[in-house]
């Protein structure tokens, strides 16, 4: 592809006719004949990385005009080069499925792509979902790296479903790529919005930031398309009147939404492996019953099937699919049942919402007491910890503090956060070893909950990545059990 036909603008005219073998906005990446997109980072500046681009080389470099110097090679001045980048990467990978729909907010996200993926997948179509568990469709998974990956890897890999004949794509818009412009360049024929809980506060200044990244999703929805609100998510009122000035049709679903124009949910009864549910769309009511555990996932579920309907999907299809629904990996993921008859589940929440939720949920599977297990991750939102820490002690009965990814932080430094609030809970800092002793420790009826890894196959120490399942070490620790 021409230069001249990435971008409407800011080409020069000389350069218009060079020929583009591909685009990254990462200097290590360059392969020869691709456009570097030069671009102002948290950590770094693109610019200093132009001479290591040409070395690989780079034909053509895209900046904001912020180079300080010539870079030698054709150059492309753009005054948004976020957005000018993912253009760019939209019009290289043109091909793509030809329903997407995108879910953003602070939790559920994955879970609700992933079982709108199935679903869909239910009801005949050939469906992917891409997200914090990769691009997951008919031929297999594909490693994104991050929940919305940079706009080179998000079309590209797009471009590499609706190849593999992929027609519905479900995917997570995170508060960091709405921000970044890294889903720039799709147009979603309808959008949904889970809930909004604290989380990220380290890169967004402040709540009303990181719901703004959020809100931009909207526009990134077709004319006329729909909005999918969860109507009994915090915060969910702020998103409608933002998808009402958008002039999206919008959808609420949940316990709250209205009888009209929504997916109500009228009741949910839980049982041990699955939830009946009643629920009420378009004057009729449904009783489905959703293989799944924990009510939040029956929430994500609901919101999931709004998106499906939305987009025209029978309703009988739809419900039925939901019977059919797998649980997600890691997300309250039970793991075995102990030889003195308790429970072990596995589950993602690493916010203070997702803890309280999770831990919530657990009680009905816990007659005797919950034992938590959790940390919080190095080099993300410090603010978290102690909140975490006093959810954890308010809703479980033991509560054993451990290391998530460290990262870059001194592991001991973290726990001492987290254990400022929650002064009873035992410090055991190899997670590893956290496990086990919980699992030890387990009595008739008791639940333990392992919070914050979910579906993570490493453990991040200090840049290197060890390789760690809290699936793998808690059903080592129930096989061992004498
Ligand atoms: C804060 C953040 O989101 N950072 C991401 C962002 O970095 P950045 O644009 O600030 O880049 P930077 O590191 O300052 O470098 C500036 C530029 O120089 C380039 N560079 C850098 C080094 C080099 O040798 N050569 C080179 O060209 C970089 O590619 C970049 O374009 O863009 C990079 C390239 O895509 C990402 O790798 C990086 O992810 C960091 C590592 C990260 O941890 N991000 C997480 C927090 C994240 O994005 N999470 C969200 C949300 C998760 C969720 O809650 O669901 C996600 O979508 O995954
Ligand atoms: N609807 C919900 N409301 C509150 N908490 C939830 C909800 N859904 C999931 N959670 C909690 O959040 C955790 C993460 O769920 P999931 O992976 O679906 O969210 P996500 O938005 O994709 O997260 P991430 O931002 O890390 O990608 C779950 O393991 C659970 O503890
Ligand atoms: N998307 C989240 C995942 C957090 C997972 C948790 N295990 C941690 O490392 O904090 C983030 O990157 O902030
Ligand atoms: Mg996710």
């Amino acid at each position: 592809m021409k230069l001249g036909d990435l971008f409407h603008t800011g080409v020069p005219v000389e350069a218009a006719n060079i020929e583009i073998a591909g685009l990254t906005a990462d200097s290590r990446k360059i392969k020869p004949g691709f456009l570097f997109a030069a671009l102002a980072g948290v950590a770094a500046h693109g610019r200093d990385f132009v001479a290591q681009a040409k070395a690989n080389g780079a034909v053509a470099v895209l900046s904001a005009g912020d180079l300080n110097t010539d870079p030698g090679i054709a150059h492309v001045v753009a005054n948004n080069a976020r957005n000018a980048f993912a253009l760019a990467a939209s019009a290289f990978y043109p091909k793509r499925p030809q329903t997407i729909v995108a879910v953003t907010g602070t939790n559920g996200k994955s879970s609700t792509v992933d079982f709108l993926r199935q679903i869909w997948t239910h009801a005949g179509k050939s469906a992917a979902s891409l997200g914090t568990l990769g691009a997951i469709g008919p031929n297999g998974v594909i490693d994104l790296g991050h929940t919305t990956p940079d706009p080179a890897a998000v079309h590209a890999t797009l471009t590499a479903l609706a190849e593999q004949g992929v027609t519905h794509a479900a995917m997570e818009a995170s508060s960091h790529g709405l921000e970044q412009h890294r889903v720039d360049g799709l147009t979603f024929d309808a959008a949904a919005f889970t809930n909004l809980t604290q989380d990220h506060l380290d890169y967004h200044q402040d709540m009303a930031s990181y719901r703004d990244a959020k809100m931009k999703l909207w526009a990134l929805v077709k004319p006329n398309g729909k909005a999918i609100i969860n109507a009994d998510a915090a915060e969910g009122e702020a998103f409608e009147v933002g998808a009402k000035a958008k002039n999206l049709d919008i959808i609420l679903c949940g316990w709250r939404a209205p009888r009209e124009h929504a997916l109500k949910i009228i009741e949910i009864q839980p049982r041990p492996n699955a939830q009946t549910m009643n629920l009420l769309w378009q004057g009729k009511e449904y009783k489905v019953e959703l293989p799944l555990i924990g009510e939040f996932q029956a929430i994500n579920a609901v919101t999931a099937a709004t998106l499906a309907l939305a987009i025209g999907e029978h309703p009988e299809t739809v419900f039925a699919g939901m019977e059919k629904l797998q649980p997600v990996k890691g997300r309250m993921e039970h793991i075995g049942q102990s030889k003195t008859g308790g429970h072990v589940f596995v589950d993602y929440a690493h916010t203070p919402d997702g803890l309280d939720v999770l831990l919530r949920a657990a009680r009905p599977h816990a007659p005797g007491r919950i034992i938590a297990v959790f940390g919080c991750g190095g080099d993300r939102d410090t603010d978290k910890r102690p909140k975490m820490g006093a959810i954890a002690a308010r809703h479980a009965d033991v509560v054993i503090v451990t290391d998530d990814n460290p990262r870059g932080e001194e592991p001991a430094s973290i726990r001492a956060q987290i254990l400022k609030a929650a002064p009873n809970a035992t410090e055991i800092g190899d997670r590893a070893q956290a496990i086990r002793e919980a699992i030890a420790m387990m009595q008739p009826g008791d639940a333990v909950m392992i919070a914050g890894k979910g579906h993570e196959t490493g453990q991040i120490i200090k840049g290197v990545t060890h390789p760690f399942s809290d699936q793998d070490v808690a059903r080592d620790a129930l096989d061992a059990q004498t």
